[in-house]
């Protein structure tokens, strides 16, 4: 069994915390907020974002970051990601040589463009650090409902012991070398969801959400694999697989806040409705500045940018994607005649 800590109580970390204990391993939750403590303390449950699932009595709950790091065989991050860098920095001392580190979250700084392994690595200098990604509602992973993901590292040796530590028969990991295509598929698919629950609040239909996951895809797939990432990433768990779960589950918060905005409501009193993190909010400039950084055609996520942060209205978004200049469904293929 393996002595894991997890940083980051909200739900994820929490919903990890159960499946990890209940697999057995000595498991830690930390937070930086000394609320989200004082209530899994109390209640050993989070109520308000995972009602009525408990955590095993083997959990330690703590606030303190020296000794949640120290002697660790895998420390998870499973913070929202504009608090990934600061909570780095606060664990940098007490992070040994070699730790090997997994990343949860799913987002990109808008500030410098990096993924939340890229901060992680740059932070953490010594350590050993990979992306964990897929399908995965913290609402449903919580309560043992079969759940893939697939785990990301540098290394086979990494990625195997990350796989032997969350596997258990309601939670199937795979592996993959491809950290920057898991990361990327996973992050960007939140913006493309904005942009399906946005769809859904105006009204629209199943075709209308068809439409923009395909395409979403294949502008992610587009960035991906010009940012060095793998094609079968994206056609993978943390590729179509994350996307069409965030576009389409009652849980997803992104989806939830593209609806109201739908509805509409403005960016603030969407996420302030959803309560708990909306990372696409976070993640669309970031994917459209790399878009421009990497010359990549990426019109859904250009046009939820208008909406999110330029007033533009969600219709004439819609409007303006339909009507876009004609072309082929991929340039790759050509005719013969
Ligand atoms: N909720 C889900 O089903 C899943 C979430 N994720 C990803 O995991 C990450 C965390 O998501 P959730 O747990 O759902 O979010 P949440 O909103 O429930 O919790 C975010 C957590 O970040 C930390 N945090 C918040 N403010 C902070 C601050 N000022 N300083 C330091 N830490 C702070 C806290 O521990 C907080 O609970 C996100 O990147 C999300 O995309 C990934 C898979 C599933
Ligand atoms: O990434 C997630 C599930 O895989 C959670 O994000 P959403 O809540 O937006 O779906």
């Amino acid at each position: 069994m393996a002595k894991v800590s997890i940083l980051g109580a909200g739900a994820w970390g929490t919903a990890i915390a159960i499946l990890l204990g209940n697999n057995g391993h000595e498991v830690t939750l930390w937070s930086a907020l000394p609320a989200e403590v004082e209530l899994l303390k109390n209640d050993r449950e989070l109520k308000d974002k995972l009602p009525g699932v408990k955590l095993p009595d083997s959990v330690i709950i703590s606030d303190d970051l020296e000794s949640s790091c120290k002697d660790k065989d895998l420390i998870v991050f499973a913070v929202a990601s504009p608090y990934v860098r600061k909570t780095a920095k606060m664990a940098r001392p007490f992070i040994r040589e070699n730790q090997i580190v997994v990343n949860v979250g799913k987002g990109i700084e808008e500030s410098t463009l990096d993924t939340l392994t890229d901060i992680l690595k740059e932070e953490l200098n010594n350590a050993d650090v990979a992306v964990m990604s897929g399908p995965s509602h913290a609402e449903e992973v919580s309560r043992g409902i079969p759940t893939t993901c697939v785990v990301g590292a540098d290394s086979k040796a990494t990625a195997y012991f990350i796989q032997d530590v969350f596997m258990s028969e309601r939670f199937r990991v795979y592996t993959s070398p491809d950290v920057i295509g898991i990361e990327l598929g996973g992050s960007i698919k939140n913006v493309i969801a904005l942009a399906a629950g946005v769809a859904d609040g105006l009204g629209f239909g199943d075709n209308t959400k068809a439409a923009l996951m395909t395409r979403g895809i294949a502008e992610i797939s587009r960035l991906g694999i010009a940012m060095g990432g793998k094609i079968e990433t994206f056609a993978g768990l943390s590729g179509v697989g994350d996307l069409f779960v965030t576009c389409t589950s009652k849980h997803s918060r992104n989806r939830n806040a593209g609806y109201l905005i739908g509805k509409g409501y403005t960016m603030d009193e969407a996420m302030a409705e959803v309560k708990q993190v909306v990372e696409g909010v976070y993640s669309a400039k970031a994917a459209l500045a790399l878009a421009k950084k990497y010359n990549v055609e990426m019109p859904i996520v250009e046009q939820i940018n208008l909406v999110l942060f330029e007033n533009k209205s969600a219709e004439e978004a819609v409007a303006d994607l339909l009507l876009r200049d004609k072309r082929r469904e991929y340039s790759e293929l050509k005719w013969n005649k």
